[in-house]
């Protein structure tokens, strides 16, 4: 029997798969079986989940694994910044390494174990970069710019300004007011640029925010291969960046910047140094539950509740209770 483990930053959910600890790692084909299967409400286990972090070894100097992102659909991310909190976190209570490195598609980001956000919740910050903006980075084409930074892009949504930015993973971020939250605007720019179109041939993480005062955000997104999610680090983590970057007189470098969403609350702090951007995503890292299932159901993708042996920790009553005492974000 192998273990998974189902976790969660922010109510982002995930299962963490330490392929080190299996016979025979999962083949690329495998892990993307088994995501699609294993996430999926209907055909998953415990709800189903936004996605699988894969967990590998590195032979990075300082680098204790490697985390690959599968989104819900199979496909494969460069980076997740809620996921990247849980994986540091499984590393850090698997080696008693308080700080360290994690490798992810593009790079090594740094990692290290924070106080606990709350009673019973264990929080991680993890650092979200390279951040990059030219169009060639998402990529995105046929807009008639290089970059976009609160730029008006009728194409989308005539009269709505929008910025495009790498950190590396994909996302589009734009201002809207409180009220617009509720728009089904929202969901179909969000199916339209993750489906076919002339603008981004990739998919993009589309981040809807609304600036509730100084160094305070309220963010939705709708996720490249998830859709809607409770929260998105990296998009938590562009959007911050550019709130700074578009309203210097709220939004401020070297502060924390206080990130609330619909699965609850994260901290990102903005850096800038010789001319490169790096942002620190801080925030829960929470187990809800331990699942024993046999390493072939795995390679299989055999996901059979009774099959499985699930164990639920006291972490998520413990989150709601941190969830709770939050300002009212919805
Ligand atoms: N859906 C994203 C990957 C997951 C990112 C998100 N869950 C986060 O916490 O950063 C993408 O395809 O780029």
């Amino acid at each position: 029997m192998t273990k998974l483990l189902k976790v969660h930053g922010s109510q982002n959910q995930f299962f963490i798969l330490d392929q080190t600890v299996l016979k025979q790692p999962l083949s690329d084909a495998e892990l993307k079986a088994l995501t699609i299967k294993l996430t999926d409400p209907e055909t998953g286990l415990l709800g189903g989940a936004d996605g699988v972090l894969a967990i590998s070894q590195s032979d990075h100097p300082g680098v204790l694994g490697k985390m690959r992102v599968i989104n819900a659909d199979g496909s494969e991310a460069s980076m997740c910044g809620n996921g990247l909190r849980t994986v540091a976190r499984y590393l850090s209570e698997k080696t008693g390494q308080d700080q360290f490195k994690v490798e992810t598609m593009y790079t090594d980001l740094q990692v290290r174990r924070q106080p606990d956000f709350a009673p019973g919740v264990p929080a991680m910050a993890v650092e979200i970069s390279p951040v990059k903006f030219a169009k060639e980075d998402l990529p995105f084409d046929n807009l008639g710019h290089e970059r976009l930074l609160d730029t008006l892009v009728p194409e989308f949504v005539p009269g709505w300004k929008f910025s495009a930015l790498a950190v590396p993973n994909p996302h589009l971020v734009t201002f809207i007011k409180q009220a617009e939250l509720t728009s089904p605007v929202l969901g179909e720019l969000g199916t339209y640029l993750n489906g076919t179109n002339p603008y981004f041939s990739d998919g993009v993480n589309v981040n809807y925010v609304v600036i509730r005062g100084e160094n305070e955000l309220f963010v939705r997104t709708f996720e490249r291969g998830v859709g809607f999610t409770n929260a998105c680090g990296t998009g938590m983590s562009a959007s911050s960046l550019v709130f700074a970057l578009t309203h210097p007189d709220l939004g401020h470098f070297n502060q924390p910047i206080t990130v609330f969403n619909p699965g609850g609350m994260v901290k990102t702090i903005l850096h800038n140094e010789d001319h490169k951007y790096w942002i620190e995503l801080i925030g829960n890292a929470t187990e809800t539950h331990e699942v024993e299932i046999a390493e072939a159901d795995l390679h299989h993708a055999r996901v059979d509740q009774n099959a499985a042996k699930i164990t639920e920790t006291s972490e998520q009553a413990a989150y709601m209770s941190f969830v709770d005492q939050l300002p009212a974000i919805r």
